[in-house]
């Protein structure tokens, strides 16, 4: 059987997903997920775009064990060095370079010819080999590339020290045939590749992502760079889950498994969703909220008799099981934390209890406390960003025949209030204005969605709101049985982020 490595790019090309920014703390949590998960790399960043970036790969390096921890760098002199110290202090560091290699990028991106590049590209790996032994190479836009110079590029930079070869789908152009043949013309005429891996790393752009993917490693590749949840630049990435789920409940035909620990799946899918604020959509393959469940009498007639009718993977398998909790409000501390570890988290004295006020709170109002609402507030009070403004109250009045008002008062770090009410086309319009004014916010909203996190009207409510500001993204999250109030908190906790990011940069406008 082929052993498949998995190089996961949730936190790099991932977190290039329209509206999504991360900060430190929460990229931990998803890194220490994937180590979980039990991915063979992490590309934790490009630490060459900000502090913040360099800062969630060094931390990253330094605390999460187990993966190789590799940053991506152009190449340049300046990413290159400053990717090599920011993963240095991982036990497995790399370090991924790249240079596109297609005749457009060429002409009107870099304004290279290819005899450049291709210097260029063997320059950046000898550099970054240099520091490292675990050197990837990308040639960007590889398959609108020519294939007799993407030959060249490849052959020149094996000599130049590369242990991987990643082959991008960029702009998600190729087709499953197309790529399984592109791969054995690489294996025919590329010297020294039977000295590297060959990788894989494709886009959704016509929804091909997973099947690109999976025909490259037909033709060879023994790496597939893929994101949680299939994130990423524009219609995203390869999804991780679907690869895994492919390649192991089809053996039989791909003859190779992963490495991957599959009741991980449901979990880390759940939790970068939470982190990013990017929803799962129902019906996604494996992890979407309908994968297992039968709507139509035929199908439950069939899975009732016998499961495997209507089902090709068991739930329980990626974690997934809807198990009626023991865990209520008669439940204490001790069981409580138990069952955050058996979730693989390590929460401090304070957020242990703050969490298990929260569960009690929720344990109070809801008669079935299910392993996603424990998940979701333990994850909440791990990322927890510093408090400028908190929530004291809000108070509504609302209805079909009166104008909606919102009393708001907030709590500031140094213990004293701000109250203010306003009026709006609905009450959490009401109150996100009450609040505006109060904090002098002038940014506008950018988004904001809704969902519940489990099932029943007595469900929390999971909030996620973006407000823009100074061309940056603020994401902020709530979760509260009663919508308007975790409306509240989601806004107030993108409004944190942005007050903390102010004072650490006090040219930001806000
Ligand atoms: C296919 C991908 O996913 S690639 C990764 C994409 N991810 C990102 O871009 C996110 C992080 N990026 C950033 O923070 C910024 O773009 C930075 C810090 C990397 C660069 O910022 P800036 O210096 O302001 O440059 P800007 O982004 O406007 O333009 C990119 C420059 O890099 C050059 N460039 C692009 N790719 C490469 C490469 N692989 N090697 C060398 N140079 C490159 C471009 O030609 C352009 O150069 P120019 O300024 O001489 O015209
Ligand atoms: C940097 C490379 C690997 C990339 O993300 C792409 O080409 O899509
Ligand atoms: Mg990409």
């Amino acid at each position: 059987m082929k052993k498949v490595r998995i190089l996961d790019t949730t936190l790099r090309d991932g977190e290039q997903s329209p509206g999504v920014s991360l900060n430190v703390q929460e990229k931990l949590e998803i890194a220490r997920q994937l180590a979980r998960l039990n991915v063979d790399v992490i590309e934790a960043g490009f630490a060459v775009a900000s502090l913040g970036d360099a800062l969630a790969v060094k931390t990253i390096a330094q605390e999460v064990k187990g993966p190789i921890i590799s940053s991506l760098a152009r190449s340049k002199e300046k990413d290159i060095d400053i990717a090599w110290e920011s993963v240095r202090f991982s036990e497995q560091p790399a370090i991924h370079t790249f240079i596109a290699t297609s005749d457009i990028h060429l002409k009107y991106k870099l304004r290279m010819s290819r005899e450049q590049a291709l210097e260029q590209a063997v320059w950046a790996v000898k550099r970054a080999r240099s520091y490292v032994d675990e050197v990837e190479f990308s040639a960007e836009d590889a398959t609108r590339s020519d294939w007799d110079y993407l030959c060249q590029v490849y052959s020149a930079v094996i000599k130049a020290g590369a242990r991987i070869l990643n082959v991008p789908d960029t702009v998600g152009y190729t087709t499953p045939e197309e790529m399984k043949a592109l791969i054995q013309h690489l294996y025919k005429h590329t010297d020294g590749i039977e000295k590297v891996i060959v990788s894989i790393h494709c886009h959704n752009d016509l929804g091909l992502a997973v099947s690109n993917s999976l025909s490259a490693m037909l033709g060879g590749a023994g790496q597939i760079e893929c994101t949680i949840n299939g994130i990423g630049e524009r219609a995203g990435n390869a999804s991780l889950e679907e690869i895994v789920m492919g390649l192991h409940v089809r053996k039989d035909f791909y003859q190779a498994e992963t490495g991957i620990n599959y009741s991980e799946i449901y979990r880390t899918s759940r939790l970068v969703s939470q982190l990013t604020g990017m929803l799962v959509q129902p019906n996604k393959a494996v992890v979407g909220q309908n994968a297992f469940a039968h709507e139509s009498g035929i199908h439950q007639d069939g899975v009732l008799k016998e499961k495997s009718t209507y089902e090709i993977m068991d739930a329980k398998l990626i974690g997934r099981e809807e198990k009626v909790l023991v865990l209520g409000k008669h439940s204490g501390r001790h069981a409580f934390n138990k069952k955050l570890e058996e979730l693989g988290y390590h929460l401090s004295e304070e957020e242990l209890n703050q969490a298990f006020e929260r569960f009690k709170d929720l344990a109070d109002q809801k008669k079935q406390i299910a392993e996603a609402d424990i998940q979701f507030i333990a994850a909440d009070e791990a990322t927890r960003t510093e408090e400028v403004y908190r929530l004291d109250f809000v108070h509504v009045c609302c209805g079909n025949n009166i104008l909606p008002t919102a009393t708001v008062r907030l709590v500031q770090e140094n213990g004293s209030t701000l109250q203010g009410v306003a009026t709006g086309v609905g009450p959490v319009d009401a109150a996100y204005k009450a609040i505006g004014q109060m904090v002098g916010l002038s940014s506008s909203l950018v988004n904001f969605t809704l969902q519940s996190i489990s099932g029943g009207t007595e469900a929390l409510g999971e909030v996620v709101v973006r407000i823009f500001t100074d061309d940056t993204v603020y994401v902020g999250r709530g979760s509260h049985q009663d919508v308007v109030v975790a409306s509240v908190i989601a806004y107030l906790s993108a409004i944190n982020k942005m007050t903390q990011q102010k004072k650490l940069n006090p040219q930001t406008q806000i």
